[in-house]
């Protein structure tokens, strides 16, 4: 198999930078983990992003040690659990992600839902930037975060997320959101990017596929490249693995992005509502 071209690097507020597409974990299981980290590598994904809740960050860890590939080329991603916010809950619920996953620092960590019933997303913001202040997480984020909760992170303490993660693919822009990301200088990370695949089948997108010689995804993940999101598909088999990252040796044309931008709907989101989750 040919590789890939190589995934651009985009610009985070902390003069740091993450690569544009990387590998997403949730549901893989513990135990094939570490093939499939592997398997992503060899395909040249060099992000990689888990979560404590994912179960999977010794896997993650395991398959960064036994890769041929150096952990200063590989971005690693993990969030913290919503259970472990606060001040204090944070700093070990971080000590913990890192011994899961065996490493000494992690390049991005997140607060993975803002959980606004609990009251302590500042509180755990504040620990983020006291981990990033001890370099033990090179670049500091937030995950699933509303405008006015980004507001108030910045107003608070003065320190703006790296990025934003959010549920993001055709069927759910979230154009509101972005104008804000681009208001406070934070970089758009796309989770869900397919749509966890609802939105391949779609016909406006199998047209573009058929007329480009390339896959759905292929075209869902060109749109998200082309729109400067950060993006993380997940699949569990390898050839998709590498059919998603070979995604930047072709190009959309403006009337298939605006047929793209016609398959938002309002009531297009799959996962759970930042507003209510916890
Ligand atoms: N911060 C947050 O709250 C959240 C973060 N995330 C992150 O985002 C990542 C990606 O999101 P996820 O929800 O997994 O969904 P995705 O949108 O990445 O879709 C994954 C699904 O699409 C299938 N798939 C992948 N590639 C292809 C392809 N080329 N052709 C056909 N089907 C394909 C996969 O199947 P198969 O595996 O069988 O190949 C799987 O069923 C997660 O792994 C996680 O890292 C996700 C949800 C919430
Ligand atoms: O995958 C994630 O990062 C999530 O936060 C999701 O698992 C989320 O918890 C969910 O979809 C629960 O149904």
């Amino acid at each position: 198999m040919a590789a890939p071209d190589p995934v651009p690097q985009i610009a985070l507020n902390d003069g740091r930078s993450i690569p544009q597409l990387g590998f997403g974990v949730w549901r893989l299981q513990e135990a094939e983990t570490p093939s499939l980290v592997g398997t992503a590598l060899g395909s040249g994904y060099r992000s990689i992003d888990t979560a404590a809740a994912y179960g999977n960050e010794a896997g993650v860890g395991r398959g960064l040690r036994e890769t041929v590939v150096s952990r200063a080329e590989v971005f690693v991603t993990t969030k913290l659990w919503n259970d472990s916010q606060g001040y204090d809950a944070a700093l070990r619920a971080f000590d913990e992600s890192l011994a899961r996953l065996g490493l000494e620092q992690v390049d991005l960590y997140l607060i993975h839902w803002p959980c606004p019933d609990r009251g302590l997303y500042l509180d755990t913001w504040r620990a983020l930037i006291r981990l990033r202040e001890e370099g033990r997480a090179a670049s500091i984020g937030v995950s699933n975060f509303t405008e006015g909760q980004l507001d108030r992170l910045v107003s608070e303490t003065g320190v703006a997320p790296t990025l934003n993660q959010i549920e993001l693919h055709p069927r759910f822009q979230q154009h509101a959101l972005r104008a804000a990301h681009a208001r406070l200088g934070i970089v758009t990370e796309a989770w869900s990017p397919l749509g966890q695949a609802q939105v391949l089948d779609d016909p406006a997108i199998t047209r573009i596929a058929d007329r480009l010689g390339r896959s759905p995804a292929q075209v869902v993940l060109r749109w998200h490249i082309e729109n400067g999101f950060v993006t993380i598909p997940k699949s569990a088999t390898p050839a998709r693995m590498h059919e998603n990252i070979d995604v930047f040796g072709f190009a959309l044309t403006q009337e298939d992005h605006a047929a793209i931008a016609a398959l938002d709907r309002a009531d297009g989101r799959i996962g759970p509502d930042p507003m209510t989750f916890q």
